[in-house]
């Protein structure tokens, strides 16, 4: 079992690292509670598998430590880190049977046959992979070999830790739920740290109760989904989680408020100085399509806007509005008018955020 805990840690594939963005993993700090169920959730070349290889030990990072239950492990290699990894691709012997796969890690540290038996029976059980024991694992399907992958990294009790890095990759869509349910069993059931690599918001919120969002090398928010959903902490989550993403504008600082095209809008004294305070940033005002809402033209704080197109989504409406020549996303339910040509919109209060150079500004 352990916490773990990455200190002013940064990694470069190149020899002389100069700007920020020569770093795949630029300078962070970061902890995995003990026990948590954690996803990492970012797109195509952030980062994520070169911070899994870090942890795990395949990969040595440029600067910065990583600690075990506080503890260093920078020199440790990846087998006396006590950490499964399961990669998108399973890894598993062909030639040998289910069960002898399960078992090699466990044989592998000379444990007797008899606890060997009971560890294999005991994750096979909760993979339901029984059936298939005595099977070559060639014979298997592509998600009964990742079961198998699972399988190996569950089977030794001095883990600490399992690292997933898109594990559902190769998995059909029908079955990638059940995996999943699976695995959140399994971390029910086995009180591991848990961390899940992936590029998809849905399968990070099914599986993690807190998700690290990575953009560009660095760990941008570290949150519930829900946090992640109504407080974001950066453009980027804004953007990424949600669908559509968040509308973001564009703003100039005005005396009292912020202005863009022709829209002025006043701030709290208290909103202002900090938007001030931050003078010279590139300003821009986020809010959520949910939180976007219908107005009447003499509502105060109303905006004109025309209505490019509605898109049915079933349950929901997605309504695409230009303000502005700007592009709004508004969503509205089942239930609510559907607006036509020229309309009024509303942001409010409540659920405006505003972001200087990306960050949320508080
Ligand atoms: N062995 C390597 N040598 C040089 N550059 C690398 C190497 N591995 C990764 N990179 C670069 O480091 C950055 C981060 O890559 P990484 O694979 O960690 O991202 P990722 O978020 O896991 O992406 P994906 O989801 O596509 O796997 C990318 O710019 C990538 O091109």
């Amino acid at each position: 079992m352990a916490e773990i805990s990455l200190r002013n840690l940064a990694h470069s594939y190149l020899p002389n690292p100069v700007r920020p963005e020569d770093y795949a993993i630029r300078e962070m700090e970061h902890v995995w509670k003990q026990g948590g169920a954690y996803a990492l959730l970012g797109p195509s070349g952030c980062g994520k598998s070169t911070l899994l290889n870090i942890i795990s030990g395949l990969l040595q990072p440029s600067m910065g430590e990583v600690l075990f239950d506080g503890k260093r492990v920078n020199e440790q290699p990846p087998e006396a880190r006590n950490i499964a990894q399961v990669f998108q691709f399973p890894v598993i012997y062909d030639t040998m049977t289910v069960y002898d796969n399960l078992a090699f890690p466990l044989r592998n540290q000379k444990c007797d046959e008899a606890h060997v038996q009971a560890r294999v029976m005991e994750v096979a059980d909760i993979l339901e992979l029984q059936p298939m024991l005595h099977r070559k694992a060639k014979q298997l399907t592509a998600d009964e070999k990742q079961k198998v992958s699972m399988g190996r990294g569950l089977v030794r009790d001095d883990v600490s830790a399992i690292l997933f890095d898109e594990p559902l990759t190769v998995i059909d869509p029908q079955l990638k739920w059940k995996l999943r349910r699976k695995l959140k069993q399994i971390h029910e059931k086995f009180n591991i740290t848990m961390v899940y690599v992936t590029h998809d918001q849905l399968e990070a919120s099914t599986f993690a109760d807190k998700i690290a969002v990575m953009y560009e090398g660095q760990v941008v928010q570290f949150g519930t989904p829900r946090e992640l959903f109504e407080h974001p902490a950066h453009t980027f989550v804004g953007y990424f989680i949600g669908s559509p993403g968040m509308n973001l504008i564009d703003v100039e600082l005005t005396p009292g408020g912020v202005k863009f095209g022709s829209t002025e809008r006043s701030l709290s004294a208290d909103q202002y100085r900090r938007l001030e305070a931050r003078n010279g940033a590139r300003l821009v005002l986020g809010i959520r399509p949910e939180f976007v809402v219908q107005a009447s033209v003499d509502d105060e704080d109303a905006m004109p806007v025309e209505v490019r197109f509605v898109e049915d989504l079933g349950t929901y409406r997605i309504v695409d509005l230009d303000l502005g020549g700007r592009d709004i996303k508004m969503r509205i339910e089942e239930d609510e008018p559907i607006p036509q040509g020229t309309t009024w919109i509303r942001f409010p209060d409540a659920w405006v955020k505003f972001y200087a150079d990306d960050f949320l500004v508080e």
